[in-house]
C-alpha cells in the first residue's frame, strides 16, 4: 500500500545529463532572500493524475533540467514528493507530486490540509492512452479539492500530446474539455472553471504552461505586465518576457499576446546565455558568486532583421525582449528604461517582503495563498516617457 508521508526532496537534482550547468540552481540571495517565508507558508501547486500520465517527468524536466529522454527510467512515485521552488523573487512555491494510484477514500489522505493550503491543482492527463479513467479521476479529484478550498485553479494538462497529429491534438483538447465541464455540470459544480493546456516535456509547451499556472499565483502580476507595457511603448519593444532563469518559466509579460515561436527563442537565448557564461565567465570561488549576474546581457541579431536582447534583473530574473534592428540604433534609451524598470521590479520585491514579514511576525495572522497583494497605487511608473522616434 502506498503512504503518503512527506519526503523533502533537494532542490538540486543531482543526476543531471543536460548541459545546463549543475550548481546553478535555486538558492538564497542575500540581498532579496525573503528567509522568512519558509515552505509552509509558500502557494503550493500539486500534480496529480492517473500513473504514468507523466507527473514526476514535468516536475523533473521544467525544475531540474532533467532531459526529456531521461525521464523513461523514472520510477513510479509512491508517496507525496515535495519539492521547495525557492529562487527568492517572485517565483516561490512548494510542487507536490502525487502517486498515480492515490485513494481519496484512504484515512491517510488528509484533504483539509492537502487542498487547504493549496493554490493551484495540475491534473494530468495522458492523451496518447484512453483517457475515459482519468476524466472520472479529474472529476474525483476536481470536486473533492473544491469542497475544501474555493480559491484554487485548476488546470488541465493534456499531455504527451508529442505523439498526436494537430487535427487529433484540436480534437482530444475539444473532446476532453466537453466531456470534463458536462461531468462538473452533472455533478452540481457548474461553477468550478477548468482551463485547458496542451503540453509534452519534448518542446516548450509544458513551460509555457507552467509559466501560465505560476503567473496565476503571482498577485503582483498586473504592476509587472504594466511595467513591461511602459517599457515596450517608450523603447519600442514588441515583446518582453521576464523570466525566472532557472525554470526558463516567465513571471510575467506584456499585455500582446504570446507567440510559441518568440518564447521558444528567449528561452534557447537564455540556455545560449547560461552556457556561455559558466564555460568562459570568471567565477568568484570565495564569494561564491555565479558567472551568470547583474551584469550580464546579451545581444543576439537575427537574418530578418529581428534583435533579442537579454539583461539580467537580478540572479535569478532576466528580461528578455525583441525587436526590430532599427529600433535599437537607440540602445542608450532602451538600457536606461532598463535601469528604472529593475529599479522599479526591486522595490515590489521590497514591499512584498516587508508585507510578508509583517504578516508572518504580527500574531494570529497566518499568511495565506497569494493574499498579500500589492496595490498598483504603490508604484507609479517609474520608466522615463522618453521615445526613440
Ligand atoms: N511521449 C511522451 N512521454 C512522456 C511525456 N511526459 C512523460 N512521458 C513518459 O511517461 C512515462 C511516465 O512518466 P512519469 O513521470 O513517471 O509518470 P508519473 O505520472 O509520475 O507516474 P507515477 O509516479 O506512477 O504516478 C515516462 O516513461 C516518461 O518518459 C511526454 O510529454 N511525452
Amino acid at each position: 500500500m502506498s503512504s503518503y508521508q512527506d519526503d523533502e526532496e533537494g532542490v538540486g537534482f543531482d543526476g543531471n545529463p543536460s548541459s545546463f550547468p549543475k550548481d546553478f540552481g535555486y538558492g538564497f540571495d542575500g540581498e532579496n532572500d525573503v528567509s522568512l517565508s519558509t515552505g509552509e507558508h509558500k502557494p503550493r501547486i500539486l500534480l496529480m493524475g492517473l500513473r504514468r500520465s507523466g507527473k514526476s517527468s514535468i516536475q523533473k524536466v521544467v525544475f531540474h533540467k532533467m532531459s526529456p529522454n531521461e525521464t523513461l527510467f523514472l520510477e513510479s512515485t509512491n508517496k507525496i514528493v515535495k519539492d521547495d521552488i525557492n529562487n527568492s523573487s517572485f517565483v516561490q512555491f512548494q510542487i507536490w507530486d502525487f502517486p498515480g494510484q492515490i485513494d481519496f477514500i484512504d484515512s491517510t489522505f488528509d484533504s483539509d490540509t492537502i487542498f487547504g493550503g493549496c493554490g493551484a491543482l495540475v491534473f494530468v492527463i495522458d492523451a496518447q492512452d484512453d483517457y475515459g479513467d482519468a476524466l472520472d479521476k479529474l472529476n474525483l479529484t476536481v470536486t473533492k479539492a473544491f469542497k475544501v478550498n474555493h480559491n484554487i485553479k485548476f488546470e488541465v494538462f493534456i499531455h504527451k500530446v508529442d505523439g498526436l497529429g494537430d487535427d487529433f491534438k484540436m480534437e482530444s483538447q475539444r473532446d476532453i474539455h466537453q466531456r470534463a465541464t458536462d461531468d462538473l455540470n452533472d455533478a452540481g459544480f457548474d461553477q468550478i472553471h477548468l482551463s485547458f493546456h496542451l503540453t509534452s516535456i519534448y518542446d516548450h509547451s509544458i513551460f509555457e504552461a507552467f509559466s501560465k499556472v505560476v503567473q496565476k499565483l503571482i498577485p503582483q502580476l498586473p504592476i509587472l505586465e504594466n511595467l513591461l507595457n511602459i517599457l515596450n511603448t517608450n523603447s519600442a519593444i514588441e515583446k518582453s518576457f521576464l523570466f525566472d532563469v532557472v525554470s526558463k518559466i516567465y513571471i510575467a509579460t506584456d499585455s500582446t499576446p504570446v507567440d510559441m515561436q518568440s518564447y521558444e527563442l528567449c528561452c534557447d537565448m537564455i540556455d545560449v546565455v547560461i552556457d556561455v557564461s559558466w564555460i568562459y565567465g570568471i567565477r568568484d570561488e570565495q564569494l561564491e558568486a555565479t558567472a551568470f549576474d547583474e551584469q550580464s546581457s546579451s545581444l543576439i541579431k537575427l537574418n530578418n532583421g529581428t534583435v533579442l536582447y537579454l539583461r539580467e534583473v537580478n540572479r535569478f530574473l532576466a528580461l528578455v525582449c525583441i525587436l526590430r534592428e532599427d529600433n535599437f540604433d537607440h540602445k542608450g534609451i532602451i538600457d536606461s528604461n532598463f535601469v528604472s524598470l529593475r529599479e522599479a521590479i526591486q522595490q515590489v520585491f521590497e514591499l512584498r517582503n516587508k508585507s510578508q514579514s509583517v504578516m508572518l511576525t504580527s500574531p494570529g495572522s497566518p499568511m495565506t495563498n497569494g493574499s498579500d497583494a500589492i496595490t498598483p497605487e504603490h508604484h507609479s511608473s517609474p520608466i522615463s516617457s522618453q521615445t526613440n522616434k
